[in-house]
């Protein structure tokens, strides 16, 4: 995934993603198993894992577990693969696991999370269009062509004032 042809920047400030999250737990609520909330919550890392953090707060869930996935790669003509897997014993099938990611693109990483854990139920905080059907449950939907930039990734910098620029 390269975000140099993307046509469009959409960058998401610490304080945005905190409010963002917190979006996506309340729209949580009410969708977990029938008998209580979620046994436990996967952040896919390493993305997932501040929203993860946030969600598990907003929802009182205290046992949290991690999915690593390669993605993708061009060269090798590989499939995604899955570098480390959460606690077996813990997650199972999935049944009353909340997996959490930051975004959905082409929807390849939670392709092949839905396949470890066939029964979670997904959720991101943003989506594109190609891979919004592989989420159950997302705050904000933006446009294939646009780049989310994450907080950390960015840093404050200085910006010319409009009449110093050309
Ligand atoms: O829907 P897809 O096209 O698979 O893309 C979405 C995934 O890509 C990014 O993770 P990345 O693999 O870049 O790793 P990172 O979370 O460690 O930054 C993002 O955090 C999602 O996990
Ligand atoms: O839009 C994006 N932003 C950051 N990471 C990503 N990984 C796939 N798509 C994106
Ligand atoms: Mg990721």
């Amino acid at each position: 995934m390269d975000r140099l042809p993307h046509e469009k920047g959409f960058h998401v400030s610490w304080d945005q993603l905190h409010r963002d999250a917190r979006a996506l737990a309340w729209r949580l609520q009410g969708h977990g198993p029938e008998d209580g909330g979620w046994r436990a919550v996967v952040a896919i890392t390493r993305g997932g894992m501040a929203p993860a953090m946030i969600v598990a707060r907003e929802l009182d869930i205290r046992t949290v577990d991690t999915i690593s996935v390669k993605s993708y790669d061009h060269q090798s003509q590989s499939a995604p693969r899955i570098l480390k897997s959460p606690d077996a014993a813990l997650v199972g099938d999935g049944t009353g696991v909340l997996i959490v990611d930051d975004l959905v693109d082409t929807g390849r990483t939670l392709e092949v999370v839905r396949a470890a854990m066939p029964r979670a139920h997904v959720a991101t905080i943003y989506a594109k269009p190609q891979g919004r059907a592989q989420v159950d449950t997302f705050v904000t939907e933006v446009s294939q062509d646009t780049w989310i930039f994450f907080p950390w990734d960015m840093a404050l910098q200085y910006v010319e004032p409009y009449r110093g620029r050309d």
